[in-house]
């Protein structure tokens, strides 16, 4: 049986940590599918407090990389060190309860669910009681469902989005369901949230705004996050360090400036032959 998350936990494990520190180490990852190498010996790690890129071009392992992270893809060789602890044989549903939340490169939401419904999924890996319990609506099923409840508002109110509040989020406009998508891995209440592709085909006003809430998610809740991102423009505002993957392999790790002029990173962006 899985064990019930409080929420309170992640605070705790992350007492003491101050931003700068190493929250996630990676050492001499590699991750291959069959004949197909799709990560290999990686090296990086992601500080506390800040927003970190993984980029490089189509196929180059980026979002291996973040499914190695959240515990989806075991890699073949190679450690992973979260909060200070190697982690061994993690799962995905187990990320939640360390503290790790992502989104996906392609919506992943309950398309006939409202928007209310949807980040209430979220927290609801997070709920003590249980379905019987809820069913019961015993008074302590019910203050936890307000204080869920209220901490889904926070959420709604934080991404701007309380006139869609109870609308399907099939009918929304994509960039919408980003935000949405956006506001379900919050209401985990992660310590660290990763992105793929948040921005993916949104327009120049939805990418504006998503920038602006993927930052002060990392300003104003303290959240470290890791994105994968095409958009350069976005990924150089955006981000504190950034790491460059080509074919499976760290090609550049630095700052935005070092990567941008970083000739290893030109060769592979304009697809120089290796
Ligand atoms: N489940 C899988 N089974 C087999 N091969 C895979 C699988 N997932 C990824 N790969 C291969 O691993 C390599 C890296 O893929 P990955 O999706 O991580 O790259 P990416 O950088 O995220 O690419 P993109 O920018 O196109 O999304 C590719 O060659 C891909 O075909």
């Amino acid at each position: 049986m899985n064990r019930p998350v409080d929420p309170r936990d992640f605070a705790s494990k992350l007492e003491g940590m101050a931003d700068g520190e190493v929250l996630l180490n990676l050492r001499n990852v590699s991750l291959a599918f069959g004949g197909v190498k799709a990560i290999t010996d990686i090296s990086f790690d992601i500080r506390k407090g800040e927003i970190r890129a993984i980029i490089g071009p189509n196929g180059a392992g980026k979002t291996s990389m973040l499914n190695v992270i959240n515990g989806f893809y075991t890699p073949q060789k190679g450690t992973i060190v979260f909060r200070g602890r190697e982690r061994v044989g993690m799962k995905p549903h187990h990320a939640v309860g360390q503290g790790i939340a992502r989104t996906f490169q392609n919506v992943a939401l309950f398309k006939g669910m409202s928007t209310l419904d949807n980040i209430m999924t979220g927290r609801s890996v997070m709920m003590k009681r249980g379905l019987g319990w809820q069913m019961l609506w015993h008074g302590p099923a019910l203050a936890e469902e307000i204080e869920h409840r209220k901490a889904v508002e926070e959420i709604i109110d934080f991404l701007e989005i309380q006139h869609i509040r109870r609308t399907p989020v099939g009918k929304l406009p994509y960039g919408l369901q980003k935000r949405v998508e956006l506001g379900r891995a919050l209401a985990m209440e992660p310590s660290l949230l990763l992105l793929d592709e948040p921005m993916a085909g949104m327009n120049l006003e939805e990418k504006e705004d998503m920038s602006r809430f993927i930052l002060e998610v990392n300003r104003q809740r303290g959240t470290t996050i890791a994105l994968i991102e095409h958009d350069m423009g976005v990924v150089m505002d955006l981000s504190d360090r950034v790491v460059v993957l080509d074919y499976g392999r760290k090609i550049a790790d630095g700052t935005p400036e070092e990567v941008k002029s970083n000739q290893d990173v030109i060769d592979a962006y304009l697809g120089v032959a290796h």
